[in-house]
């Protein structure tokens, strides 16, 4: 069931159209990314979602909530964590926690939060002695704190360090799965891939693709490749026999086959049947990365 509805949302600031005839549909429980490049859109996108800027046209509807007309009542049931928030150095842990508590009906136990956060020893610690991945912590838990139905989350790792990261995704799959609806803006692939159920890639302004990251790395292409180093000889025939197989190269003493479909237990089962052992063996599939690339022409680091 659809949670969030935007459509054909458009936003211009002075002649640049930052946001053009976007629409996409968020449904319940879901993490929904919204990738795409630096200046894609995709922050003026959900802050016209959370009633933080007026579109100039199109319609959005946050669990039937216009974030305009209603924006009182959508405070109480939408958790937003802004880009690069920062808090006063000196408040501590506790305090800021207290303090956004005031602003809803039925918030969150500060407590439990915060050890669910592993900011359980950092209360009474000021926001300016935090490392970056406990600010980083901190501004989710401001975001959980009001017991959110639904929950922004904008560029959520930017500036961690590759463990904090993983810390940080693995608490984001929490919180879903405790049935908070996630909208994770971001411009990283890996993160898009490992989180997303379903992403809308935007490019200049517009949607360019709706699907799940599986959905839309078979859009571009099927084809699978696996690589291994046989223990033994054989034909190239032996493979290319096989209907999964499309092609098959040599590179070395590394073979390199392609294919679609179930290829790697096909290639597999006919080197058992001929004693061969695949070492090193390897499985490539299109990336998301390619996904991107195919579908808006660019790479995202551009
Ligand atoms: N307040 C503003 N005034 C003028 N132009 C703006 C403003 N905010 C954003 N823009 C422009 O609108 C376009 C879309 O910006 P937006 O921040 O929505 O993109 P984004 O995809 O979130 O990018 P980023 O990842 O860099 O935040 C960009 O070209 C940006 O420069």
């Amino acid at each position: 069931m659809a949670i969030i509805e935007v459509k054909d949302l458009v936003k211009h600031y002075g002649t640049q159209k930052a946001v053009d005839g976007v629409s996409f549909t968020v449904d319940e429980g879901e993490i929904f990314g919204i990738l795409g490049p630096n200046g894609a859109g995709k922050t003026t996108t959900v802050e016209c979602t959370e009633g933080l800027r007026t579109p100039d046209s199109g319609t959005v509807s946050v669990m039937g909530l216009d974030p305009h007309r209603d924006a009182k009542e959508l405070k109480q049931v939408l958790g937003i964590q802004l880009q690069e928030s920062r808090l006063p150095d000196r408040l501590r842990v506790g305090e800021a926690l207290d303090l956004y508590r005031s602003f809803y009906r039925n918030p969150a136990d500060p407590a439990k939060l915060i050890d669910s956060l592993g900011l359980g020893a950092r209360v009474k610690t000021p926001y300016g002695k935090l490392s970056g991945g406990q600010q980083q912590r901190l501004s989710i838990a401001l975001a959980l704190i009001g017991n959110p139905r639904v929950a922004v989350l904008d560029e959520l790792t930017t500036g961690l360090d590759p463990q904090a990261r993983r810390d940080t995704w693995e608490l984001i799959e929490q919180v879903r799965d405790s049935g908070v609806t996630i909208i994770l803006v971001t411009h990283f692939m890996d993160e898009a891939e490992r989180l997303c159920d379903r992403l809308a890639v935007i490019d200049s302004g517009k949607v360019v693709a709706v699907d799940t990251p599986a959905g839309l790395t078979a859009r571009v292409s099927a084809e699978q490749r696996v690589r291994f180093r046989p223990s033994a000889e054989f034909a190239d025939a032996l493979l290319l026999d096989l209907p999964e197989v499309a092609a098959v190269e040599r590179n070395g003493a590394q073979v390199i086959v392609s294919g679609s479909e179930n290829l790697l237990q096909a290639v597999a089962s006919v080197l058992a049947r001929n004693q061969i052992v695949a070492a090193d063996l390897r499985v490539e599939q299109v990336s998301l990365d390619d996904a991107f690339v195919a579908l808006t022409g660019k790479s995202i680091e551009n």
